[in-house]
């Protein structure tokens, strides 16, 4: 699994103000919106596209379009919504397929409630968006669940991971043979005992959307 942790002044200020306890709820999700498109221009860098030639005013030119099948964008609800327009700012032309995943806090292991993916998803590129990558239970769930469906490759974009979601990530799938890559804003230190990220931010999807 690779691993590319996205070093730009730009994404470190807006990643300080979303960690900032003091940061309402509108300001959140704005920089959570901003974060996501600066990374995905990073983890799109290997985005599938095709040699076209254009018709400009004044002569033909070389260009590229992205290629069919276009991407698969897949949040996993309920925080990694917050990061859906972001991402579909950058791709206009990916589908979207849906995942909603709920990690229960006494076990600390992901619970699946919603799941509306493409059933076949052969030559697919896919990209997975979730703010936390914590200790990687719920982000491999995703992962196992659009390889089985055929996706060749798989990008998750993630804005704070733990070195040990990492590790997981890297434990569960050594064998699968199919290129995995983590793109992040930040790694950040550990996990505290409730499975929480250490500095981290709290908890994503409650200081989106509220506490439930
Ligand atoms: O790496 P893990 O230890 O599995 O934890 C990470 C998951 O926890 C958070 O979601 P949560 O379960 O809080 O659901 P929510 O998005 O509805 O808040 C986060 O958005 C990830 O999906
Ligand atoms: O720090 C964490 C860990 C899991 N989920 C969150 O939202 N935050
Ligand atoms: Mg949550």
């Amino acid at each position: 699994m690779e691993t590319l942790v996205v070093d730009h002044p730009l994404v470190a200020h807006k990643l300080t103000t979303l960690r900032d306890v003091r940061t309402d709820s509108p300001t959140f999700r704005r920089l959570a919106d901003e974060l996501v498109t600066l990374l995905a221009y990073e983890a799109t860098r290997d985005v599938r596209v095709s040699e076209v030639t254009v018709q400009t005013p004044v002569a033909q030119a070389k260009g590229v379009r992205m290629a069919k099948p276009y991407p698969l964008v897949v949040p996993i609800l309920r925080a990694g919504l917050g990061m859906l327009d972001g991402m579909t700012r950058l791709l206009p032309t990916a589908e979207v397929g849906f995942l909603g995943m709920i990690r229960n806090e006494s076990t600390l292991q992901a619970e699946t409630y919603a799941t509306r993916l493409p059933d076949d998803l052969s030559g697919r590129q896919c990209y997975v968006v979730d703010p936390m990558l914590a200790t990687g239970g719920t982000l491999a769930a995703a992962v196992q669940f659009l390889f089985d469906r055929g996706a060749v490759d798989v990008t998750a974009i993630c804005l704070l991971a733990a070195p040990e979601g990492l590790a997981y990530m890297d434990k569960v799938f050594a064998n699968s043979g199919k290129p995995i890559r983590v793109v992040t804003a930040a790694l950040d230190e550990r996990l505290n005992e409730n499975g929480y990220i250490v500095p981290g931010l709290g908890d994503a999807g409650d200081r989106l959307y509220g506490v439930v």
